[in-house]
């Protein structure tokens, strides 16, 4: 069954154009990461698919069912991690709970929940005092109450620690085996790499690029950073540096002192070596790392990626 389904969508703001046509497809079961930089148009579209604002085109579905007819079956359904955490100062952990608990006439433990996000030690403090970490536990365990089928999940790390980021993923993995679909935004590829099975790359509207992560990896060229040290900076710098960026495939370099930082396509590699000993100087030592997912995320977001890889 289709957990998400968004079809021909276009949202305006007033004049600003936040969805564009926009199509997307959730399995049930899937975790699905949504990326995007700022003002993509990731919270609109969650804010659609949670029937808080409506579309200026296009149908969203949840679970086959129509998100505007059906809003209140969907609504118990799903479960909601809001970007910003929006707490009752005066409540305590516990009372947020147990007010999400009663808001679904599910039978949750709070306590439990609160234990299971981290922050059961703070079950009775009033949430003005959480820290942002804090209240972001608390959200998500208002979220999970009810064991929900699809969980909603807007930039679930904000205020994270490290270790928090990790636990997050792991109650994310918990979740999808016991069978929940999880979508979740993020515009940190890192965070969605080590749990999703698929993921969407928003950009100005479009989904330009879907796929797994491995699959996004291979569409792209492969780039690597080459660390070069030099027996001394060659007399004429400057030519050399422009001679370099040059080449085919080269897309900076970067000066170190003695050593040039050239990022390049994998088969630009020697060509690079090449041109440096042309300029009189030797190469004393090299060193390759592959692109990182942040690099690859970078270049489906910056304005020159229009044509990479699997774009829709
Ligand atoms: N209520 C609104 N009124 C006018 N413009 C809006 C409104 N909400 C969003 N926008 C605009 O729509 C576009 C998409 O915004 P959206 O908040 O959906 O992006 P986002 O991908 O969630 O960004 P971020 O990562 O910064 O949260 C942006 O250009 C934004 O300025």
């Amino acid at each position: 069954m289709t957990a998400i389904d968004i079809s021909g969508v276009t949202k305006r703001y007033g004049t600003e154009l936040a969805l564009d046509g926009l199509d997307l497809t959730v399995e049930s079961g899937e975790i699905y990461g949504f990326l995007g930089p700022n003002g993509a148009g990731k919270s609109t579209t969650i804010n659609l698919v949670l029937d808080f604002i409506r579309p200026t085109r296009g149908d969203v579905r949840v679970f086959d069912l129509d998100v505007r007819s059906d809003s209140l079956e969907i609504r118990n359904r799903t479960g909601i991690l809001p970007e910003g955490a929006t707490l009752y100062d005066r409540l305590t952990g516990r009372q947020h709970v147990e007010f999400a608990i009663e808001s679904k006439a599910a039978d949750d433990d709070p306590d439990e929940l609160l234990e299971r996000v981290g922050i059961a030690d703070a079950a009775g403090k009033k949430a003005g005092g959480y820290s942002k970490g804090m209240a972001q536990r608390l959200m998500l365990a208002t979220a999970l109450v009810g064991e929900p089928d699809l969980l909603i999940l807007d930039e679930p790390s904000t205020g994270l620690d490290p270790n928090g980021a990790r636990e997050m993923r792991e109650i994310i993995r918990e979740e999808n085996a016991r069978g929940a679909t999880i979508f979740f935004s993020s515009h940190v590829l890192g965070q969605v790499e080590a749990v999703c099975d698929r993921v969407g790359i928003l950009r100005d509207g479009h989904l330009i690029a879907e796929d797994t992560i491995d699959g996004l990896r291979n569409s792209m060229p492969t780039q690597t950073r080459l660390r070069v040290t030099l027996d001394r900076i060659p007399d004429d710098s400057a030519t050399a540096l422009e001679a370099i960026e040059s080449i085919d495939g080269v897309s900076s370099v970067e000066p170190e002192g003695r050593t040039l930082v050239v990022a390049c396509e994998d088969r630009a590699k020697t060509t690079v070596l090449r041109r440096i000993e042309d300029h009189g100087v030797s190469v004393e030592d090299f060193e390759t790392d592959d692109s990182s997912l942040e690099d690859l995320f970078v270049a489906y977001t910056s304005n020159s990626a229009g044509s990479a890889g699997v774009i829709q």
